[in-house]
This record gives structure tokens, sequence and C-alpha cells, in this order.
């Protein structure tokens, strides 16, 4: 018993109360030996803390490196599928458990006379995903569907067969426990915008701030100025705060920024234009995703809410009048039905939620009848797919890198809650432009420039899909004290497509993003611009004290423009730039023919089903999606308090 309890704590080596607790749980009882083994595991859990994250991140980085991404769902088949086991009858059945579906569990179950269905198809994050700084090893691991797009004909061009990966988080947290953290909501007009295209004044800025403010809990230092103060929330369930220290990297940014002109400013407060001290969602140091600020500390609490993980969702089912009425799911080989009084939530993400909805018989119907799927509903599902695309500019300077210190040393202070472990990027800063050349208003950014330090890694290299050839040719070469910029393209305008591979809940879908489409190339234009902000940016003062340099090579892809011109600037970009990870809109919420859910993420042509997550945003945004998807989250559940009688606390103006 003793060996089995310690172990049994090991593995939760970042332990705090909630460990213990489990521990007692786990052993429920209070045996004489509880209190000894209690106090020998806790001596042993803090003696060995250090050396159990060093074997754990040396185990995880090895496997990264070695990790064959999943292709298909196929581990999720059911072994005998004639047999359909009753899950028994809920209220409401969230499907998802990631940057929406958290939110919206957590907020539904308040109600304590409703009963709640969570259903995740992935686990509980482990330790080593709550440290910030390896996001990247995160993706190379089963927490990542492992979701690539089919091959690209404008962009990814130095990618293996031209396919871009789309990394998309599995488990209770879903994304946001691989993503880089950033919060960032976009700017108001963007909001005010969004309530135009979907008809309905409610999505303004002015009435979605108290549900983006709702859910924050804002732990910066006021005093430092690097808020506007009315614009965040102080008491929500998830922390916001900003990295901890500067690196002379981040005040060089802010400076050259200085240079050209572009003012300080909170990007999530009044003007998102300027350059910013990036916001993150952190606490204590670790990673702060849904889980840990939504599920986690309710997740014992209330007796109401049923989370049913490894549970993959393969249809949604409706009676004769249109009605949601069950869901059919995997659980452990078996299959198993849960029915549902009010509504089902699906929250599945971009590809997931499009996926089944499509499974269930809503979507294009000629592209239902060419696999054989049954037409309940024939509604644009999937075809309005859009992303944030992103290119990297490499950089020498004569600024030797202060950021790496002992990874043994790392590991110390982030077991204090401290030090470069504890961001995802250290070099916590970020610029948000505007390039339009028309007439279009100057508060609304299309892009983003971010720094980081260093070069790229085989891990980057694999994460990425990068081929051999532009490997070589970008990132083979030694760079003195390199650092990047990274241009990020926001508001989008190609569309790209989910459509099934086959009737089969197995099989992954087919996404095609299809990047750098537009027909009047607003797309490329836009990263050619920040491309060209980032070496104005070089030549500020700021940069040229490091002796800033430009060390991109003359690749042999481009080897037919002039180098440095705008063709090879374009080829550049059509050979390196990749998915900045943001894939929104592909069950579009609005008042068209290609809109899937009105502006009370309600299904068309059928009853109790809403979608709510990033795959209903009606445009891409002008910020990153997670603090959308808690926004969209709050709202719903407010609205279905109201709708079924409940008492909430009513964020309406
Ligand atoms: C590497 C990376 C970095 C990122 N960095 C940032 C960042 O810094 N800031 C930011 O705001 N955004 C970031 N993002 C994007 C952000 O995380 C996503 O946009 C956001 O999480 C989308 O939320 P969602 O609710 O739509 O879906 P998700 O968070 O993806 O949740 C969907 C959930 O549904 C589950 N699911 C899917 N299908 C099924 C099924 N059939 N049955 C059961 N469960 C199912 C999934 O497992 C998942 O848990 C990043 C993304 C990546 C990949």
């Amino acid at each position: 018993m003793r060996q089995s309890i310690s172990l049994s704590l090991c593995s939760v080596g970042d332990t705090d109360l909630t460990g213990i607790h489990a521990l007692y749980e786990k052993t429920n009882t209070m045996s004489p030996f509880f209190l000894i083994d209690l106090a020998l595991v806790i001596g042993f859990v803090h003696c060995d803390r250090q050396q159990y994250f060093e074997d754990m991140i040396k185990s995880r980085t090895d496997h990264a490196l070695n990790y064959k991404f999943q292709e298909d769902a196929k581990m999720y088949e059911a072994t005998d599928k004639a047999t359909v086991t009753d899950f028994g009858i809920y209220d409401f059945i969230v499907i998802g458990a990631g940057a929406s579906g958290s939110v919206i569990a957590n907020r539904i179950s308040e109600i304590k006379d409703w009963e709640i269905l969570l259903l995740e198809a992935g686990d509980d994050p482990d330790d080593f995903v709550m440290i910030p700084r390896y996001f990247a090893v995160n993706v190379l691991t089963d927490y990542n569907w492992g979701y690539q797009t089919t091959p690209q004909k404008n962009a990814c061009l130095g990618n293996i067969n031209q396919k871009c990966r789309l990394p998309t988080g599995k488990g209770t947290g879903g994304t946001t426990l691989i993503s880089e953290l950033v919060y960032s909501r976009g700017d108001p007009q963007m909001y005010d915008k969004w309530a135009k295209l979907v008809k309905d004044p409610s999505w303004a800025f002015k009435n979605v701030l108290p549900y983006l403010k709702k859910s924050e809990n804002y732990t910066g230092n006021v005093e430092d100025g690097f808020i506007d103060e009315g614009y965040h929330g102080f008491d929500g369930y998830w922390q916001v705060s900003n990295f901890e220290k500067f690196y002379p990297l981040s005040e060089i940014f802010l400076a050259g920024n200085v240079d050209m002109g572009v003012k300080f400013t909170d990007y999530n407060g009044k003007e998102q234009i300027g350059s910013a001290i990036l916001q993150i969602n952190t606490k204590n140091g670790r990673r702060c995703d849904q889980y840990s600020a939504f599920i986690k500390p309710i997740m014992n609490e209330r007796d109401n809410l049923k989370i049913s993980k490894q549970s993959y969702v393969i249809k949604i089912e409706f009676n004769s009048t249109r009605y949601a009425t069950a869901v059919l799911f995997t659980k452990n080989m078996k299959i198993y039905r849960a029915r549902v009084n009010h509504e089902v939530i699906l929250s599945a993400g971009v590809i997931g939620s499009p996926q089944l909805l499509m499974l269930s018989g809503i979507g294009p119907k000629d592209h239902l009848k060419q696999h054989g799927i049954e037409v309940l509903e024939n509604l644009e599902v999937g075809s309005t797919f859009r992303d944030h695309l992103m290119t990297q500019v490499f950089f020498s300077s004569n600024l030797s890198s202060s950021v790496n210190h002992s990874q043994t040393d790392q590991i110390k202070e982030y077991l204090t809650g401290h030090g470069i472990l504890t961001a995802a990027n250290p070099i916590d800063v970020i610029g948000a432009y505007n390039t339009f050349s028309g007439k279009e208003s100057q508060t609304y950014p299309n892009l983003q420039l971010s720094i980081s330090q260093g070069g790229i890694s085989e891990m980057t290299k694999k994460l990425l899909n990068w081929n051999n050839e532009i490997f070589q040719e970008l990132y083979g070469q030694t760079v003195k004290n390199a650092f990047t910029l990274v241009a990020l393209l926001l508001h989008s305008h190609s569309t790209g497509s989910i459509r099934l591979k086959s009737s089969s809940p197995y099989e992954y879908p087919l996404i095609d993003g299809n990047y750098l489409s537009d027909p009047k190339g607003l797309d490329i234009e836009t990263l050619y611009q920040g491309i060209q902000i980032a070496l104005r940016l070089i030549k500020t003062p700021a940069f040229q004290s490091i002796n800033a340099t430009l060390a991109v090579p003359h690749i042999p892809a481009c080897q037919r423009m002039k180098y440095l011109s705008k063709d090879f600037w374009y080829c550049y970009i059509r050979q390196a730039v990749k998915s900045a990870f943001h894939p929104v809109g592909s069950c579009l919420m609005g008042a068209t023919t290609n809109s899937v859910v009105n502006s009370q993420f309600k299904v068309y042509g059928v009853k109790g089903l809403r979608v709510c997550d990033a795959s209903v945003f009606p445009l891409a945004p002008s910020g990153q999606p997670v603090a959308i998807c808690a926004m969209m989250a709050e709202k719903l559940t407010d609205l279905l308090k109201q709708k079924y009688g409940k008492t909430s606390r009513n964020c309406d103006p």
C-alpha cells in the first residue's frame, strides 16, 4: 500500500493540497499508516520535485522528437457496434471541454437543480502541461489531435507535401492545454462589426465588455500603467497577469516602436494599435488553462456536474420534430447514449463541431448525400473556415542571450513560481498595426508583430512540418545571437473548408485552409507589409544599438526573384508561411445563407442544439481566440439561465 501511494503522489509531483486530498480519497481510510505515509510522501515529493521535473522534461522532449502524430480517431472505435448502453438523462449535455465548453459547464452547473453532462474525448492535463515554456513540446503529444491541412496550392510550399499542421488540443481544457497563453480579446470595432454581421446589437463592444470582464481576474500591478483599468475584470475565475521580468530584447522592441512613432498601449483596452506588454494566462507561474481556471476549482464541489473523459462523441440524435434528444459516444470501446431534457451544446471546436454536425445530418446536402448520410438540414457547415497566418523573419545581433541559464536553475525557479519556464515566450511584448492603405479606420489593426529570442530547432521543424530543404536553407545556417520577428495576419480574406473524408466518425475530416488564395491578394500583401514593418523596426536606433541584421538568405525556391525585392518576399511568404493556429468560423454565426447558427448560437432548422466555440466566429478576429471563446460562453450561459427562468449574474447592460 505504501509503495502504491508514494508512486501515485509522485505522479502529482507538482503536488498541492488537491493532490493530498486525492490521496486521502484514494485510500479512503484514516488507517494508522495514513499519516506516516503522508509525511513520507510529502518529504519524498518535496525532496524529489527537482529530480521529478528534470526527468519528466527529459523524457517528454525525447518523446516529442520521435512522436508520431495521430492520423485518425480509430483509437475510439467501439468493438461492439450493435450494443448501445444507456448513460442516463441530463438537462444539458456539453460536448467538448475546451476553451468554450469548460466555461459553459462551469456556469450552467451553478444552477444546482440542473443536471449537466460534460463529454470530453481527452484526459486531464498533467504536471508537464502546466509548464508554460514547453507548450511546443505539448503539441508533440497526444494532447494534440494531430490534424494537418490538405496539400496547399498557395501557402506552406516549404512543408512536407505542402501540408500545414493545425495543432488542436485534446483534453479537459481543450486547445488551451497546448496554447501560448496570450490573453487578447480583439479591438472594440471588431465587436461592433460582429454585431452588424449577425444583425444583433447585443454583440456590440459595449454589450460584450461585461462578459469579457466577467471571466477575467487581472492580477498584474494596476499601478504599473500597463492596462486601462476600466476594461478589465478582477474577480473572475481566469487569471490574467504579466510575465514577471523584462528581458533586454523586450525593452528594445518597445523602444524601437517608439522610434517608429508607435505608442505604448493596453491592447485589451481602449485602443489596440500600439506596442504593449503581453497579458498572459498564468497563475503562480503555472499554465492557467480552461481546465485549471474553470473546471478544477469546482470539480469536486458540484454533484450536478458529471464529467466523462475519454468519451468520444460520434453523433447527435434528433426526434421526429427535429429536437435534439440524445448524444451517442464511445468510451472504453463501448457505445453509450446520453439523453437530454433541455439542450445539447456543441463546443467541440473549429474542426470537431462541423464534423459532428455533418455526421448528424446537418451540412451541405450534396456533400452529405455523397457519403450516404441522411440529410436533416441543408446548411453551409464547414464552408467558411478562416485562420490567422504568420511568417517569421530571422535576424542576428550582438545581444548575447540573457535568457538561457541551466535547466536545473530554470526548474528551481519554476518550483517557486518564477523564471523563464513560467512564460511560453519570455520576450513578452507585442505590437498591433494597421497597414490598410485605404480609408479604413486607423484604430482597427490588421497585423500583429511579436519577437522571440533564438532560432529554430529540430523540434520546431517537426512541429511545423517543414521539409528538409527549406529547413536547411533558412535555419541550417549559424546565426549569431538570433532573434525572430513574427508577422501575424489578423483578418484573413481567404476562405477554406472542412469536409468529411467518409461517413465514419473515426476518420479525421479533410481540412483545406485554402491559405493565401483570396482573389485580390490582400492576405499576402498584409504579410508582406508586416515584413516591411519588421525591416523598418530593425533600422531604428533601438535595434541598431544591438546591430540587428537581417539573416534571411536567398533561398533557392525564390532564386528567380531579385533578392529582397517584393517578388522575393512574396515567394518567401508562400514558402515559409504557416497557420498561427487560430482557426475560426467553420459554423458561421449570422443571418445570411451561409450561416449555421443565429446570434443566440441556435443551429438553424433544428431545435435544442446550439454551437458555442471558435467555429461560430463570424470573422477572423483581431485578437487571439480564447478570450473571445470565454466571453461567448459567459454570454450563452446567461442567455440559457434567462430562458429557463433561473437567476443569473446578468451582464446585459
Ligand atoms: C499551439 C497553439 C497556440 C495557441 N496560442 C493561443 C494563445 O496564445 N492565445 C489564444 O487566445 N489562443 C491560442 N491558440 C488558439 C486557441 O487555443 C483556440 O482557438 C481555442 O482553444 C479554441 O477554443 P474552442 O472552444 O473552439 O475549442 P477547443 O479549445 O479546441 O476545445 C474543443 C474540445 O472539444 C473536444 N472534442 C472535439 N471533438 C470531440 C468529440 N467528438 N467528442 C468529445 N470531445 C471532442 C476536444 O478534445 C477539445 O477538448 C493557440 C492554439 C495552438 C494550437
